[in-house]
Parts: C-alpha cells; sequence; structure tokens
C-alpha cells in the first residue's frame, strides 16, 4: 500500500507571539519541524513525506538544515492562506492514485510511533482514521447570556492529528469550497456524509501554539530522552 505524510507547516504562528514561527524554534536543540520528520520517518521509513511551508520560508528551511545536518528525505511544498488551503496543496503534492496519507500539524512533534502506524493500519481498513483523547477537566457550555451549562464530558473527545484517510476519498473532499466549520480534515471528510473512525490518540501529542508548550515540550523530550537511556 502506498503511504504519504503531509506535514502542514504553512501558518505563521501568531499565538506563539516570536519573530520566528513556532516551526522553526527548537526544542531539546532541534526545530519543531525535525522532531516531527523524524518521528514519521521512525515509525514509517518508507513514507513519502510532503512537508507544506509558507512560500518565504523555504531559503530559512533550507539554512535550517544545512545548520543542523537534518538530512532525512522530504519534500516541500508552498503553503496556503489557510491550513485547509495549505492541506490541499499537499494532497496535489501527492504522487500516487491509490494508497493512505496521514495529514499532520508539523506543530505536533510527539506524536508516538504506535500512533502513526495505527493511523495508517485503520484508514486502510476503514477510510478514515481519527486520534481522539478523553477530558480530564469538567466541561460547560457558557450562552452569550452570561449563563453556563454542565455538559457530560464521557460524550466529548479531543481531537488530534495526524488524521488519516484513503487518499481517493480526502482528495474527492478537500474538492468542496473552504468553510469556517472546517477546523480540521475529518470535519471535511465528513461533510461528504461520510463517518470518520475513531481511535486512541497520545496526550503528550499536543499542538505547540503558545509559549508554555514550549516548556512543556522540552520537559517531554528529556524525560523521552531520558526513558530510552534507562
Ligand atoms: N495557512 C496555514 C495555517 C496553518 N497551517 C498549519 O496548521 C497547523 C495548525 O495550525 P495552528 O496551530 O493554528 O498554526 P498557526 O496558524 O501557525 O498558528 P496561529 O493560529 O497562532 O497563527 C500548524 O502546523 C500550521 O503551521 C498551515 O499549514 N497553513
Ligand atoms: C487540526 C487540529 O490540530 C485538530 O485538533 C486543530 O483543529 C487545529 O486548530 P488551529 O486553530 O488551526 O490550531
Amino acid at each position: 500500500m502506498n503511504k504519504a505524510a503531509i506535514l502542514v507547516a504553512g501558518g505563521k504562528g501568531t499565538r506563539m507571539g516570536t519573530a520566528r514561527s513556532k516551526q522553526f524554534l527548537e526544542i531539546g536543540g532541534l526545530p519543531v519541524l525535525m522532531h516531527t520528520i523524524k518521528a514519521f520517518l521512525q515509525a514509517e521509513p518508507k513514507l513519502d513525506l510532503i512537508l507544506v511551508l509558507p512560500q518565504d520560508q523555504f531559503l530559512l528551511w533550507e539554512e535550517l538544515c544545512q545548520e543542523f545536518r537534518f538530512d532525512l528525505s522530504h519534500r516541500i511544498v508552498a503553503g496556503g492562506a489557510s491550513r485547509f488551503q495549505s492541506v490541499k496543496n499537499g494532497l496535489n503534492a501527492v504522487n500516487f492514485d491509490r494508497g493512505v496519507v496521514a495529514i499532520h500539524d508539523g506543530v505536533r512533534p510527539f506524536v508516538s510511533k504506535k500512533v502513526i502506524q495505527e493511523s495508517f493500519r485503520i484508514a486502510e481498513a476503514q477510510g478514515s482514521a481519527i486520534p481522539v483523547i478523553s477530558l480530564k477537566d469538567s466541561i460547560r457550555k457558557v450562552s452569550s447570556d452570561g449563563g453556563s451549562e454542565f455538559q457530560d464530558r464521557q460524550v466529548f473527545r479531543l481531537v488530534q492529528t495526524p488524521q488519516t484517510f484513503q487518499l481517493e476519498k480526502i482528495k474527492q473532499a478537500f474538492l468542496t469550497p473552504e468553510s469556517d466549520q472546517f477546523t480540521d480534515d475529518a470535519t471535511v471528510y465528513e461533510a461528504m456524509g461520510w463517518q470518520v473512525t475513531l481511535f486512541e490518540g497520545n496526550p503528550e501529542n499536543i499542538k505547540i501554539t503558545t509559549p508554555e508548550d514550549l516548556e512543556y515540550g522540552d520537559f517531554l523530550f528529556y524525560r523521552q530522552q531520558k526513558d530510552s537511556e534507562d
């Protein structure tokens, strides 16, 4: 079965508030994106790996690859104005017609090997594979009049990436016009009337979004290093 991964990293990282976009910042001495690429190629060494970057950051990425002597195989594609457009550009760059494709936020470097491998296995059999985790906090639905209402957290899940799909189906889904309701790839797939298949994600697979995520990322990195030495 042909397998590809699209790592979307075409965003600006405004919530991080740093001059350099968050996907290029370092965790444990290595840029975030290099951790993510390593995770995918360790889990699936034969992957066609497509990295989606802002066009004006191609040169920076080339310089970083030289600086960090990073030579893992990947192709680069220009991002779009939104995550949806960046994914679409990535899908158009996949160079086979039949197979499975994982779509992953480049800024989720702590995705586990098990989740990556499971996502391909489940998507191949079921059409899609969406990693989710249970909630640990209580949740409330708030209303515009200042009120709020208890919600049963057992019936909710937090949604992560990689979101993995049979290529033909997700390419067809992405022909639909972009909508504000498309907060991820599962919602685009679902708009076709197809049900998504959920599976258990890994809680460390956080999306690096704000400065405290970088500090937690450092902690996770050093804990991983220590675990592998023990
Ligand atoms: N035009 C865009 C916007 C987002 N992304 C990617 O989608 C993922 C999830 O988006 P988010 O965390 O929101 O990243 P940013 O858009 O960069 O962050 P912010 O919203 O804080 O600006 C990131 O890997 C980001 O680079 C992308 O490829 N192209
Ligand atoms: C795709 C995603 O990471 C799934 O949780 C999330 O929806 C991205 O949201 P963002 O607002 O684009 O960061």
